[in-house]
């Protein structure tokens, strides 16, 4: 007899419950992300997404369920998981060049080699000409764009080839060019090293091609399924427990109604979802 052997999930949680004081974020969640799936983490401010990957970091504990990541209960420091995390700006005097914050990303101790050594050297430059960030390499960071320093934020993220890559509102504050640059350079390591991703974000639109699955949270409940099968205005009233309205054009998703939070994804999702047609004019 022939066993089927299941390789282990990427991320797997069992039973999970979190909550703070009264505010739930989530009960009974049981979910299985697979090695080279993108997931998606999606809901309303304090819905509970960037605690989401604290718990997949190891930062944060449930208060109930177990989590394992790459096969071993979720720590802190696993080298095999990358964190984006949620952009801060840096001062304009950081006396850091793009290349020693890419540098900061290395685990000498995986990759045997000392900070500068030709080695170390070569691996930086690697990474800033994988997100394309060569030529401000000996720029200082206070200097450079809000999408060239997250170019640099995911190069970091990057640096030791983790099999988890978490990204937390990687495209906030970048426009809608550098929005599509970013979320393209994420695909490409999703898809070039079987990478799993979980983009936590606001707004579904920019990464809408690339996503396997969502996690949507809101008011301490969730749904999981593809994004067909999460973003519908049954589903996501049943979600929000009030009537919301999910409109779908061309391929881009509104999200209209609901409580406030749903509403300020309305506007975001207005901002990106409809650029303006100048064939059809303003009125
Ligand atoms: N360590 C903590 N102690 C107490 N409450 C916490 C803690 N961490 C998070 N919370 C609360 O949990 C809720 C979820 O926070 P979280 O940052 O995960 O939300 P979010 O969905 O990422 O929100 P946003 O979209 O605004 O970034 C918030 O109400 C927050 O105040």
């Amino acid at each position: 007899m022939t066993h089927v052997q299941h390789a282990p999930a990427s991320i797997e949680i069992a039973n999970g419950a979190l909550s703070f004081g009264q505010r739930d974020l989530w009960q009974d969640l049981n979910l299985r992300v697979e090695q080279g799936e993108y997931f998606a983490v999606l809901g309303p401010n304090g819905s509970g997404k960037s605690t989401f990957l604290k718990v997949v970091l190891g930062l944060t504990h449930m208060n109930s369920g177990q989590i394992s990541v790459l096969g071993a209960p979720a720590r802190a420091g696993n080298p095999g998981v990358g964190y984006v995390p949620q952009q801060k700006s840096i001062s304009q005097n950081t006396p850091m060049r793009a290349r020693d914050l890419v540098g900061l990303g290395i685990d000498g101790h995986k990759w045997g080699i000392r900070l500068n050594t030709r080695s170390y050297r070569s691996k930086v430059d690697e990474l800033l000409e994988a997100v394309g960030a060569t030529e401000y390499a000996n720029v200082p960071v206070g200097l450079l764009s809000g999408g060239e320093q997250q170019r640099l934020r995911i190069a970091q993220a990057l640096a030791n080839d983790p099999q988890i890559l978490l990204a937390d509102e990687a495209l906030l504050s970048l426009d809608l060019h550098h929005q599509y640059a970013v979320s393209d350079l994420i695909h490409q390591y999703n898809k070039r090293h079987n990478a799993t991703v979980v983009f936590v974000t606001h707004e579904i639109n920019p990464i809408i091609d690339h996503v396997n699955r969502v996690l949507y949270l809101a008011n301490g409940r969730f749904t999981v399924g593809t994004v067909e099968q999460v973003m519908t205005s049954e589903v996501l009233s049943d979600l929000y427990q009030t009537h919301v309205e999910v409109i779908r054009s061309n391929g881009r998703y509104i999200v209209v109604g609901g409580d406030q939070n749903a509403e300020h994804e309305m506007h975001q999702g207005l901002e990106h979802a409809l650029p303006a047609d100048p064939a059809k004019g303003h009125h």
